[in-house]
């Protein structure tokens, strides 16, 4: 038995573009670190930025099941290779993207309980998903489906007060009630249905897993205040679902030992406890010690935004979800799908696809852009319900491109954030003196892009010293989830460092930005009234 002192933990992300973990000791620092990324480390899969975008709707994004679990394989091989001591580890957890789907074929659950350790998961559970391409949080093909499940008890208000959002085409209810519909021997053949972050946590423990409350919040399905499946909801989407989704637990729940393969293939300790897995946002909340005062900003494949709530309200755009710290409260969540791959696209089109270039071209323009405003969406986004590129000069007309490259890169970025301010302050987050940035995520390593961030919302922006929260909040909710329901979070973290304050906005601030909020307003409504 290892001494408390001596243990360590692991966490895991599997999020869009990547598969990452670190383990950290018992002072919660981390002592190893590796990833495998999708697209370059297993191309035979073909994704681009992890999904495949369907050539014939490209409203449909998948990501193929079995390409996550030879990540896995590969994740583990390269933790064998750094030095780690799998039989230290007292706990694992893992977050995963929200919203996407596993379909598991009839017997897997029998098989996942039997893997033969001499082989890799992926050759033995090929043959395991009815689905074999999972729908993931980018598709936006279930309108259809959202409007049924909306109608079903009463309206998208209704619908938003019982699982705390309105019916969102990436949420896993109407993604499941596609499948349904126009898969029909598929779903009658899935003996489960499991979120991306429960399938994670399926393959650790050898059994499939409980979905936790909060990841659950992400799929319409689930009454966010008893924390339980919606009856009325499973019935319009089809027979079994309760079955096949299976039962719910905590986001810290310790849900079982470590299932055998991994002890005999790669000496991990039969003790090793499986906490349950969460979505990569609500493990960012984790990760980043985040409570009442701050406003988190995920800067990851997408951005998103969200906040600790003691109470839940009703938004309609926007998400109301199960605080995975403490199961009494809530967190307030918006998903922007066009992040950091837009950002890339434009990075590459004017900045020879270097972040250098990128930043000297941001820095060259002054706030406000001249009266320039863009607003950039590579797919479909989510807030508002717009695809394409859209660009206004100084007296709002639309042009085809701006006078230079400058003005395009300032006005991408003054343009996202402006519309994430303009839906912070929908859900009635009040932007004041005490307002305080937390960024994380890939794109929070660019100080020229959080100065941009810190003046348009007139707030100070922090940063933690590690910029994976989502990883390192499964690792810290492994220590949480092991020592149990007696144990603090806050206490358990207190060791580690404050967030660092890495930008103050300029004094003119508010002034440049608060006019642009207002006409962003403007010309998102008349957008969405003539959409192109
Ligand atoms: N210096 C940088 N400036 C801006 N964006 C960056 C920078 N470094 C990384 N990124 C962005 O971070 C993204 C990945 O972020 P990450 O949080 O790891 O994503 P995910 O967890 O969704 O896979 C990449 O798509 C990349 O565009
Ligand atoms: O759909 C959402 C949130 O509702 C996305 O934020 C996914 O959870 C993907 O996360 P990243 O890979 O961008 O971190």
């Amino acid at each position: 038995m290892v001494s408390e002192s001596e243990r360590t933990f692991l966490g895991l992300d599997l999020s869009t573009q990547q598969l990452k973990a670190a383990v950290v000791n018992n002072s919660l620092q981390i002592i190893h670190e590796a990833s495998v990324m999708f697209d370059s480390d297993l191309p035979e899969f073909r994704t681009h930025g992890g999904v495949q975008i369907d050539k014939t709707n490209p409203s449909v994004i998948t990501a193929p099941t079995i390409m996550w679990v030879k990540a896995l394989d590969m994740l583990l091989d390269k933790l064998t290779v750094a030095g780690v001591d799998f039989s230290k580890i007292a706990a694992i957890s893992g977050s995963a993207q929200q919203h996407g789907s596993v379909y598991w074929q009839k017997g897997s659950e029998k098989l996942l309980s039997n893997l033969n350790p001499s082989e890799f998961l992926h050759q033995q559970l090929a043959s395991s998903f009815t689905i074999a391409n999972s729908p993931v949080w980018m598709d936006s093909s279930t309108s259809k489906q959202c409007k049924e499940l909306e109608d079903a008890v009463g309206g998208p208000q209704k619908l938003a007060e019982i699982t705390g959002s309105r019916g969102y085409e990436r949420f896993t209810g109407p993604q499941i009630a596609k499948i349904k519909q126009t898969r029909p021997e598929a779903y009658k053949n899935s003996e489960r249905i499991s979120l991306v972050s429960s399938f994670l946590c399926s393959l650790f423990l050898g059994k499939i897993a409980p979905i936790d409350f909060t990841d659950g919040s992400g799929m319409n399905l689930m009454d966010i205040k008893t924390k339980k499946w919606h009856a009325d909801l499973l019935q319009v989407i089809g027979p079994d679902l309760e079955e096949k989704l299976g039962g719910l637990v905590a986001s810290n729940a310790n849900v079982g030992p470590i299932s055998p393969y991994f002890v005999e293939r790669y000496s991990f300790d039969p003790n090793c406890r499986i906490i349950a897995c969460t979505g990569d946002n609500p493990a960012s909340l984790v990760g980043m010690r985040l409570n009442e005062g701050w406003l988190a900003v995920s800067l990851g494949t997408s951005d998103v935004l969200f906040v600790w709530l003691e109470e839940p309200k009703i938004v309609l755009n926007g998400h109301i979800l199960c605080n995975p710290v403490d199961s009494n409260a809530y967190m307030a969540m918006l998903g922007f799908k066009n992040g950091s791959l837009t950002r890339e696209r434009i990075r590459n089109a004017c900045a020879e696809s270097n972040w250098d270039i990128f930043n000297q071209l941001l820095d060259s323009t002054p706030r406000g852009n001249f009266g320039n405003m863009g607003l950039y969406y590579d797919v479909q986004e989510i807030l508002p319900f717009l695809s394409g590129d859209y660009r206004f000069n100084k007296a709002n007309e639309r042009v085809t491109r701006f006078t230079s490259l400058e003005v395009e890169v300032r006005a991408l970025i003054e343009g996202q954030f402006i519309a994430r301010r303009a839906y912070v302050e929908d859900i009635g987050f009040k932007l004041d003196k005490e307002t305080k940035i937390l960024a994380t995520g890939g794109a929070s390593n660019n100080k020229a892009i959080l100065q941009v961030l810190s003046d348009v919302f007139n707030a100070p922006v922090y940063l933690l010293d590690e910029s994976k929260s989502a990883m390192l909040g499964a690792a810290y909710q492994a220590k949480h989830g092991l020592l149990g329901s007696q144990s603090n979070y806050f206490e358990i973290t207190s060791c580690l460092p404050p967030p660092r304050l890495i930008c103050q906005p300029y004094s003119d601030a508010s002034e440049i930005y608060e006019p642009m909020v207002a006409r962003y307003r403007k010309l998102e409504a008349m957008l969405l009234g003539n959409k192109v």
